[in-house]
């Protein structure tokens, strides 16, 4: 055996590393090419796609659009592959030599030039060690700009066999580590570490629970199993979709390139205050707001909210029959309420006709007792002007005139207009009243007095409606019961007084209003019998149902060339507010995971009855306090309450189970991370720090790159803190290429709209509004500063890193709640290059560098 030449080698670096340049820069010529023919498929059959659309039968607008949309997908893939194309080799014993891409490439007669990452024959690439070589020799890594390939790393994984092979590289990965940062991430395709790539392969059902502290790559590691779930299972992952779910709207924006530039675009990435279609949480509450916003006691809480009277509803019905006034008074209506309630929990909204079953029930009891069956026959039709007079001078509806039959009372015996209501879901079979009382729910309910009552008291309630409308403290408080003390529903109600600002936490409890609701019966069109004859036909809608009524010949017309993902968000369109269906997704990703709160766990739970999830999470970055109440809600959300204890990576009842997937036994698969890729030592000592402070038995993660530069930790005084970190800002400028965060603590007061700020960099600002790091202060710490410079609180910069941070205060930011430490360890984490801390409190700067 030859030994391996390697690059090292002082005389022959250059030239011997060229060479093997040149060699692999014609094998990636030879997969662009191929490429492009490709390429030239995909878009031939794009064209076929269309053609058929010209055979103009419905059948080929169908076949059309498939062919179009996976046409449209295959070549979007194909262009993402144009950049690094090619980015590993793997030579194995026995000289078979594997090359290793962004996609799979075959030549023409279908042998194998580059193989998919995600595909299995791809995953030595990412295992082999020098302990396991798993039969690779020699691993390379190719650096490639565009179509040029610019550098190459090896690693030699056994000497043994390595024959000749030649071996070059400088600690490439580790100077890609340093890498600037553009502020967006980037895939870690080409350098997924082997406990990495455990995590992304592991089995798709079930649940992986992922820990690791800061940089660890866990969210990268989330995104690459995305890619990998859709890779590797299309049909299940592909059609019933995956939800991505990070902290905040920043930390979206931050990873929304990453799987569109591993050629997956499919996944539905959300912040979890967008979450509810048609809302957007617009600030995180004060630690105390969001500890009540998410605690489960929200459920009882608001479950009592929706069965009180909406507001503005009347406290009494009156309606006419046959001459007699028969009321329903506000005690009388409560108790209606409150049965409708207890019998249509979870379909509120469509509940209405059972509601007016209720109501046209009580009405006759009420009619019956008052004697009014036994009085005598009401006046003729030619006196029914009259009446109508008399009836509208108080304020009441006209007496019946739609048939002759019901003045005179000649059908008393007959169902003339046929049973009460039948409501919608959630009403059930009702009791066909008979005899008089049918005639007397005939007509009742043909009163617009009735309708109108109906539709005013039994309201079609939109979740915002409802959570708005306990900013008023007394209703608040009768939803509270015993639940919440004085300050709290004080806190509460003045927090939800302004319909116009929601929190992330309030996002989660719209949605729990919303499945308390119910969700309407989807309004479509449909054949109505008779619709001109039914009186809850308002304005083209059954007012019950919610079904509008159209024309007896209407037919379904084709819809051209939509995708399925067109077609998907079509189906969750929203209504006025009202969420038309809550998507379920096969997959759910839930990053940042520590900080879920038990309400946001529910909200997510109804999003993934049948999912199998991923969650990453690091406890030691947690800002939510009752962890333990958290992962009860957690465990319910992924239906395992009912599994009891389970070890990890066991796979006990999966599939066999008749119970429904929600609550069948499910795999746990968990991992631990324990590389930190982002901090240099030097930082990551200064987490490390923080870490010992906030959760001494945490175990930092071992960090590799070190960068010999030291972070600055500087005392100043307090009134100075605005005007030194605007300093260190315009210093860090000079110093790195890319994104600098500037990390404040989180608003102490809210900015009341009318406030006058006082000037952040003023001395008198200190003890006052100006100190109180409000949106607007950070905007004016922004001023004139260039976008890679962002200015943000720490719970925003949550999953974020810069090239270099400045953390102004960390003395508040561990004071400004229970876990302020831990969220101060988060924020110290997020540099990657240099890092820089302001602190009024001089004692912080030997916490900061000595421990
Ligand atoms: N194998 C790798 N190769 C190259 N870069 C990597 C690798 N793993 C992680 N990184 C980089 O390290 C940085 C940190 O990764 P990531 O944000 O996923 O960590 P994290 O564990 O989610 O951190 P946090 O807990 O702070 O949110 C990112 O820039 C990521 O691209």
């Amino acid at each position: 055996m030859s030994s391996p030449v390697t690059g090292r080698s002082a005389s022959a670096k250059t030239t011997v590393k060229d060479q093997e340049i040149a060699a692999e820069q014609r094998y990636v010529d030879q997969a662009y090419e191929r490429l492009d023919e490709m390429r030239a498929d995909a878009q031939a059959m794009l064209r076929e796609g269309y053609r058929q659309s010209l055979a103009g039968t419905k059948g080929s607008l169908v076949d059309r659009d498939a062919m179009v949309h996976q046409a449209a997908l295959r070549a979007q893939a194909l262009d993402i592959a144009d950049d690094g194309l090619v980015f590993g080799r793997l030579d194995l014993t026995g000289r078979e030599i594997r090359y290793v891409g962004r996609i799979g490439v075959r030549t023409s007669e279908h042998d194998s030039l580059v193989i998919d990452w995600r595909a299995p024959a791809a995953e030595d690439f990412y295992r082999a060690t020098p302990e396991d070589p798993r039969g690779v020799v020699r691993r390379r890594v190719l650096h490639s700009r565009g179509h040029t390939v610019v550098d190459l790393e090896d690693d030699l994984l056994d000497p043994e066999a390595a024959d000749g092979l030649t071996i070059v590289g400088d600690g490439a990965f580790l100077a890609s580590l340093a890498r600037t940062r553009e502020g967006a991430m980037r895939d870690i395709v080409a350098t997924i570490q082997r406990e990495q790539d455990e995590v992304i392969r592991a089995p798709a059902d079930g649940t992986v629970l992922v820990r690791g502290a800061p940089g660890t790559g866990k969210t990268a590691v989330a995104l690459h199993r995305v890619a990998y779930l859709l890779f590797r299972h299309r049909r299940r992952f592909g059609s019933r979709g995956v939800l991505i779910v990070g902290p905040n709207r920043r930390f979206t924006a931050y990873i929304e390139r990453v799987l569109p530039s591993l050629g997956e675009g499919s996944a539905s990435l959300r912040s979890l205050g967008d979450l509810v279609d048609g809302v957007t949480a617009t600030g995180h509450d004060s630690p105390a707001l969001a500890r009540l916003k998410g605690a489960e006691t929200m459920v009882r809480v608001l479950r009592r909210a929706v069965a009180d009277q909406a507001p503005g509803a009347p406290d009494e019905l009156r309606v006419v029959y046959r001459g007699v006034v028969v009321r329903l008074d506000r005690q009388r209506l409560d108790k209606l309420r409150n049965e409708v309630h207890r019998r249509s929990r979870g379909s509120v909204n469509a509940a209405r006709g059972r509601a007016a079953e209720v109501l046209l029930e009580a009405l006759w009891q009420q009619y019956t007792d008052i004697g009014g069956h036994e009085e005598p026959a009401p006046p003729g039709q030619e006196n029914l002007a009259l009446w109508n007079d008399l009836l509208a001078a108080d304020g009441l509806g006209d007496l019946d005139t739609a048939d002759g039959g019901a003045a005179d009372g000649g059908a008393a015996d007959g169902a003339t207009g046929g049973a009460a209501a039948q409501g919608g879901n959630g009403s059930g079979p009702a009791k066909k009243p008979e005899g008089k009382q049918a005639e007397f729910t005939a007509r009742v309910r043909e009163q617009r007095a009735f309708t109108d009552f109906l539709i005013a008291w039994w309201p079609i309630r939109r979740p915002l409606d409802v959570l708005t409308a306990l900013g008023d403290e007394d209703r608040l408080r009768r939803a509270a019961a015993r639940d919440l003390d004085r300050d709290a529903v004080a806190l509460l109600a003045a927090s939800w007084a302004d319909p116009g600002t929601l929190s992330y936490q309030d996002v989660a409890l719209l949605d729990e209003i919303d499945a308390l609701l119910g969700s309407l019966p989807r309004p479509a069109r449909r054949r109505a019998k008779a619709a001109d004859d039914d009186p809850y036909v308002v304005d083209g809608v059954n007012i019950l149902t919610g079904e509008e009524v159209a024309d007896d010949d209407w037919e379904p017309e084709m819809r051209e060339l939509t995708t399925s993902i067109e077609r998907l968000e079509q189906s969750r369109r929203v209504d006025d507010g009202v969420v038309d269906e809550r998507p379920e997704y096969a997959h759910i990703v839930v990053d940042e995971a520590q900080d879920l709160s038990p309400m946001q766990w529910r909200m997510l739970g109804r999003r993934g009855r049948q999912a199998s999830w991923t969650i990453v999470e690091d406890p030691a970055q947690s800002a939510w306090e009752d962890l333990a109440a958290a992962r009860t809600a957690m465990e319910s959300a992924l239906g395992a309450d009912q599994a009891g204890g389970r070890s990890s990576r066991s796979r006990r009842g999966r599939g066999r189970s008749r119970k429904p997937p929600s609550t069948a036994r499910r795999a746990r698969y968990e991992y631990e991370l324990t590389t930190n890729y982002r901090n240099s030592t030097e930082i990551a000592a200064v987490a490390t720090r923080v870490l010992a402070l906030a959760l001494p038995e945490a175990r930092p993660a071992r960090a590799v790159r070190t960068s010999g530069i030291d972070p600055i930790v500087r005392a100043v005084p307090e009134r100075e803190l605005a005007t030194a970190a605007r300093a260190a800002v315009e210093e860090l400028l000079d110093q790195v290429e890319g994104t600098i965060g500037l990390i404040v603590p989180l608003p102490t007061a809210p900015a009341r709209p009318g406030n006058a700020q006082p000037d952040l960099f003023s001395a008198q600002s200190v003890n006052g509004a100006g100190a109180a790091w409000s949106a607007a202060d950070r905007e004016r710490l922004a001023a004139g500063l260039p976008e890679r410079v962002q200015v943000l609180d720490v719970l925003e910069a949550k999953g974020l890193e810069f090239d270099a941070a400045v953390i102004v205060a960390p003395e508040t930011v561990a004071a400004q709640s229970p876990r302020g430490l831990r969220v101060l360890y988060v924020a110290v984490s997020r540099a990657t290059q240099r890092l820089t801390v302001l602190t009024g409190d001089p004692k912080w700067t030997s916490i900061l560098t000595t421990g």
